[in-house]
């Protein structure tokens, strides 16, 4: 354990040594190092059953490790938005509610205006059982980030959001990271996107297969041993936004549907033939 020296700035939010885990004989994860710094945003890629929510929950202090150590910042305030919610259709919930509950001493003016950032303010009456996959993302994101956390950890924050929606999501978590100044750790499946919206990516199965700057980690053989050569870094840019329901929106802030250009500026990696 590292409890035991004085905080500076440039300490990182948490460190994980040699973490593993072992239940009933099974070794989930083992030999895990990593380190996430104030203001980086750290993505978790891996197949199913890699370990990716089991790490999250040791990272966390959910789950104890039966190797290695964890430490965190001291008081260290996490906003997490875990991967599913078990709700109880019987039990009526407004969105207001969900937010406050369990959150002692978030204002109401508060919660409404997390609920804002994230596009979801006309959610707040709404009942929590009733909400489509991309409205509970967005409420979820928003109760994560209601504290103003100063570590953001999302597991697979797109689940159930359509594929136009996606981008924006990880849009809102990196203009989320630079209001906040907030270090992110998430985990997701959606590895073009997630790729050029990421400082560092952890490819884990039970242990790090490759880590390091998303170009970096898709040339990397045990990257591509995994996920093949379909997904590479992906950078564009667009001359355009677009609203919450999809609409473009141009820079003078129009609302226009049908044609529209594209001012892409492309890295595809994938591309070229020096993988071969
Ligand atoms: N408490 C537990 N006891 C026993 N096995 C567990 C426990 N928690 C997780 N596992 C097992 O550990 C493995 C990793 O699970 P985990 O949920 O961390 O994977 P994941 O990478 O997040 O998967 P996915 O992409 O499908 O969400 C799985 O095989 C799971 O069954």
């Amino acid at each position: 354990m590292r409890g035991d020296f004085t905080l500076t700035h440039s300490e990182p939010l948490i460190t994980a040594d040699n973490l593993g885990l072992e239940i009933a004989g099974r070794q989930l994860l083992q030999n895990i190092t990593l380190e996430l710094q104030q203001g980086e945003i750290v993505t978790v890629i891996g197949p199913n059953g890699a370990g990716k929510t089991t790490l999250l929950r040791l990272l966390l202090g959910l789950t104890r490790p039966t190797s290695g150590s964890v430490w965190r910042r001291t008081d260290l305030r996490i906003g997490y938005m875990p991967q599913r919610l078990q709700i109880d259709a019987s039990m009526p919930m407004s969105i207001k509610r969900f937010l406050l509950l369990g959150q002692p001493g978030l204002s109401t003016d508060a919660a409404q205006a997390a609920l804002q950032r994230v596009g979801a303010s006309q959610l707040s009456d709404a009942n929590l059982a009733e909400l489509s996959g991309g409205e509970m993302q967005r409420v979820l994101l928003a109760r994560a980030a209601s504290r103003k956390p100063q570590l953001l950890v999302l597991d697979e924050p797109t689940q159930g959001v359509d594929v136009g929606g996606q981008s924006e999501v990880y849009q809102l978590i990196a203009a989320l990271r630079d209001e906040l100044g907030c270090g992110v750790l998430l985990v997701s499946h959606d590895l073009h996107l997630v790729m050029a919206a990421t400082d560092k990516v952890l490819c884990i199965n039970q242990h790090i297969c490759c880590e390091g700057h998303p170009e970096q980690v898709s040339r990397d053989p045990a990257y591509l041993e995994l996920f093949g050569d379909k997904v590479a870094p992906y950078t564009h840019q667009h001359n355009h936004a677009h609203s919450l329901s999809g609409d473009v929106v141009d820079e003078h802030g129009c609302n226009h549907s049908g044609h529209h250009s594209h001012n892409h500026s492309n890295n595809h990696p994938d591309k070229q033939d020096e993988r071969k």
